[in-house]
């Protein structure tokens, strides 16, 4: 088009003058600015998350003449970009279902202005865009040709979400019709092959230019953590906050965020707590929350450290300071994962993306999208149950990976394998070989002359929690993670896979005293000592047959339950604690007691039932009675580690960071020595042991499996078949953004609870949690009474945080330490009073633990900023 086109001075000119940008981030992102700045023709730009795609159309958008307009599928997306385009002057606005028609009118006046329009930007969502009004508005401005372009922000969601819950994203290609010649810009970080020919045909952009950039984030570390079954959830809530805790010690000065995407509600809410009370400032974010706009900003502030939110705090958010990623739950799929842990790292320093996952997440999304489904297909709607099927069943793939996480999404992406540099779990940590049809041996256990149960894993083979989900990638080869991560269950203290060597060569090694956790309410007797036999942890007491935690009902922790049949070629998997050998190679763990002798290597279940012994899952054993002496001596640089603190051999927690340790000085990689340190120092981290009186809630974490896996559930090898689309159903019932736009995608959750209608998977869990509450309270072992810390020489005027249940003291006293700074800028002498003034009476005024950090975060902001500073200042402010 005539006289939009910008040169490529003045584009960078205007990166350092409006954007204060000395250069492009990258080449591509410079090639790509400018091929849309000529304005002649259509682009496709695929980059990473956070390569700076905003910028290809802003540049030219700013510099250039006439309007861009932008789709883009959230408000709160659009409003983050208004943002920035407010922040450098730029005049941008939005036509949403928010505006009034009196407002509406307004700026279709100013589009419409004989000069050009007032705005250099027009944001819409699909469903603007597809009314009459907005299409006659955007052809006006194409047939006077001030119409610049139209971009289509998150292209992925045309694919993605278009066949399913917003179908006007599929009408966006009819805008050609309206806007002749006027090019179309498509960004996606997310676009698998087969996803962007769909988007570029939906489009009708089979011509553009393409600039594409693999999916790898180099600077992201990627990792998969096993939520072991019999751990509770307190014991991951330590091993998060020590994460957290270690993450910010290692990230230097400056400010440092993070997220912690959970699945529900009750969850941001019941994480943040618990963060807090570990004194990182800590705030949930959810649809529920109507402070939650407040929250999001003190966090891009950094004045809040980690935000614990829904996944409607994904696509867009763009805090260059965040350090880590963590999910709490297993996402739906890599596409959702890919997307939200690219909101770490987007400065380019080292960042880290860590996945707990469980068998629960499993079961909870494999209900869910049933349920999902069933319900839109009783309504006559079309489903393919194939497509969520495998969109999950890829995202257990991932769990279970045992090779590269960066290769695995860049496969996923359409990508070539990247060269991770041991930037993922699996690398750091190093593959685990084994030679094709030469079975091995894992471990093996023999309780004494009562029972014997053994665990073998081989190529193809499924763990058991994960059972079900077709996680096989062949036989013989590499050891899949879920093998691995099988006998990581059993070993609690291990919390990840790859901190477990498997090698056939165990060598003896000195006693190692259990560093497991302590199960909650268990039963079981407390842990025994431990001797090593053939290199082997020997528990030296027998070993009760039956306590809590057994269960021979879990999906895939039982002999009962579904995915315990196999499902990789040659697999059979019978339940954890059995057999599972895969075709070619197979290894065994069992139990074994000093003094009887060792198991055959391969043990099957069908030498079990032959013996007549009992089948029991092996993670049932009480956590404290295991050593992991095997696991300890397995690492290949057991003499480093030998002249090493001995003493420290004995925690298991912390051999398992040896065992990093030494991954770590092999790799003779120059280039990535920082970032493993780094590493070195996060699984420390993650392995070591917590104070045991953190005040948090324990919650049982196990569920009923009968109540998920029963009847079309239950297909051997088979998930549940979920629907189309990006596996985040609409919520039943709902049009909303046919209705009212705002009511859904302002404040979208995406949350499963409140799409899955009803109570959702929260209402259920809380019964389940209810019944089990109820259970617990009837048995011998009532909770422990959560424990206040009271600080030494504590000033609080009410040191008793039971007004507000959810505050711990630990927040108070930062709290007040925040106000006393505030207060000292004017006046040192009397600040630490006035402090303890204004904190008592925010307490005491304040209803909810959130009401008070935000109350105290904008006094303290308020002082600050005042030149008042000793002005009294309303709490309710
Ligand atoms: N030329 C540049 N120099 C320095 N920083 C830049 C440059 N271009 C963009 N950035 C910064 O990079 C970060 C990511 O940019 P942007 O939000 O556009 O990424 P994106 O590719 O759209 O990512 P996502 O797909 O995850 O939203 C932002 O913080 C932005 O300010």
């Amino acid at each position: 088009m005539d006289g939009l086109a910008v040169s490529p001075t003045d584009l960078r000119d205007a990166l350092l003058s409006v954007f204060g940008y000395t250069d492009y981030k990258s080449d591509l992102q410079r090639q790509a600015t400018e091929e849309v700045a000529k304005a002649t023709q259509d682009v496709f730009i695929s980059m990473p998350t956070g390569a700076g795609k905003s910028i290809c159309y802003m540049l030219p958008g700013c510099v250039g003449k006439g309007t861009t307009v932008v789709i883009s599928p959230l408000l709160a997306l659009i409003q983050d970009q208004m943002e920035i385009l407010k922040k450098v002057n730029v005049p941008a606005v939005s036509i949403n279902s928010t505006l009034s028609d009196k407002e509406r009118k307004e700026i279709e006046k100013k589009m419409q202005l004989p000069a050009g329009p007032a705005y250099k930007f027009l944001y819409l969502t699909p469903e603007q865009c597809a009314t009459d009004r907005t299409r006659r508005l955007l052809g006006g401005l194409a047939k006077s040709r001030f119409l610049r372009a139209i971009v289509i922000d998150e292209a992925h969601c045309i694919s993605e979400w278009g066949h399913d819950f917003r179908g006007d994203y599929l009408k966006l290609g009819k805008l050609r019709d309206f806007c002749p010649q006027v090019p179309f810009v498509a960004l996606t970080a997310t676009a698998a092959k087969v996803v962007s020919d769909d988007l570029l045909n939906r489009l009708k952009m089979t011509k553009a230019a393409v600039f594409k950039k693999p999916v790898f984030r180099e600077n992201l570390f990627y990792e998969v953590v096993q939520k072991m079954e019999d751990m509770t959830e307190d014991d991951w809530i330590n091993d998060l906050i020590s994460y957290i805790v270690k993450i910010f010690q290692k990230s230097g000065e400056g400010q440092k965020s993070g997220i912690v995407y959970c699945r529900s509600r009750a969850s941001c809410e019941n994480v943040a707590e618990a963060i807090s009370q570990a004194d990182v400032s800590a705030l949930p974010y959810h649809a529920g929350l109507k402070e939650r706009e407040d929250t999001q900003k003190l966090w891009m502030e950094g004045k809040v450290q980690v935000i614990c939110a829904t996944v409607s705090f994904g696509m867009g958010i763009d805090n260059p300071h965040v350090r880590f990623v963590v999910h709490w739950n297993m996402p739906k799929a890599i596409e959702a994962y890919y997307q939200e842990a690219g909101r770490a790292g987007r400065d380019g320093k080292p960042s880290w993306a860590r996945l707990y996952a469980s068998a629960d997440d499993r079961s909870q999304l494999t209900w869910l999208i049933r349920k999902d489904l069933d319900e839109r297909e009783a309504k006559g709607k079309t489903v393919n149950r194939k497509g969520a099927t495998d969109r999950l069943d890829t995202m257990i793939k991932y769990c279970l990976s045992t090779k590269c996480l960066h290769g695995f999404i860049a496969a996923h992406f359409g990508d070539a394998a990247p060269l991770c540099k041991k930037n993922c779990g699996v690398c750091f940590h190093g593959k685990v070989k084994l030679a094709a049809n030469k079975p091995k041996v894992l471990h093996q256990f023999k309780p004494p002359g009562t029972f014997k149960h053994s665990y073998t894993a081989g190529g193809g083979v499924a763990s058991g929690w994960w059972a079900g989900a077709s996680t096989s990638s062949g036989a013989g080869g590499e050891f899949q993670r879920g093998a691995q991560d099988r006998v990581l269950l059993d070993h609690p203290g291990f919390t990840r896979a790859s901190n477990l060597p498997i090698c056939s060569d165990l060598p003896t090694q000195p006693p190692v005293k259990c560093a497991a956790k302590k199960k909650r309410n268990s039963t079981m007797p407390a842990a025994g000592t431990f001797k090593p036999v053939g290199g082997l942890a020997v528990p030296q007491k027998n070993l009760p047959l039956t306590g809590p935690g057994t269960s021979s009902t879990g999906p895939g922790t039982s002999s009962t339950g579904p995915g315990t049949s196999s499902t990789g070629p040659g697999t059979s998997l019978t339940g954890p604690g059995t057999s599972s050998t895969g075709r070619g190679t197979s290894s065994t763990l069992s139990l074994k007691r000093k003094g009887t002798t060792q198991a055959p290597a391969t043990t099957t279940t069908t030498t079990m039932k032959q013996q007549k012994l009992p089948m029991v899952a092996i993670n049932t054993l009480p956590a404290t009675r295991f050593a992991p002496a095997a696991l300890v001596c397995r690492t290949p640089s057991i003499d480093v580690l030998g002249q090493k603190k001995k003493s420290e051999l004995h925690d298991g927690s912390k051999a398992s960071r040896r065992n990093s340790d030494d991954s770590t000085s092999g790799s003779g990689e120059e280039s990535s020595v920082k970032f493993t340190t780094d590493l070195c120092a996060l699984t420390d981290l993650c392995s070591s042991k917590e104070p045991e009186d953190r005040p948090y809630r324990s919650r049982p974490q196990q569920l009923d499996w009968t109540r998920f896996f029963s009847s079309k559930a239950s297909k051997p090898g088979g998930l549940v078949t979920p629907d189309e689309g990006d596996g985040v159903p609409l919520p039943l019932g709902k049009k909303p953004w046919i209705r009212d736009e705002r009511e859904f995608w302002k404040g979208d959750d995406a949350e499963d609870e409140d799409r899955a209608g009803g109570g959702g998977t929260s209402g259920m869990i809380a019964e389940e949690f209810a019944k089990r509450k109820r259970a617990t309270s009837d048995a011998n072992s009532p909770r422990p009474p959560k424990v206040c810390r009271v600080p030494s020489g504590c000033e609080l005027q009410n040191p008793t945080s039971t007004r507000i249940p959810k505050l711990s003291l630990a927040s108070r006293m930062k709290c007040l330490d925040d106000l006393e700074k505030a207060y000292a800028v004017s006046d040192r002498g009397t600040a630490r009073q006035k402090a303890v003034t204004m904190e008592d009476e925010t307490f005491r005024k304040c209803q909810t633990s959130q009401k008070y950090t935000l109350t105290v975060s904008g006094m303290v902001k308020k002082l600050l900023q005042s030149g008042k500073k000793d002005e009294p200042i309303d709490v309710e402010d």
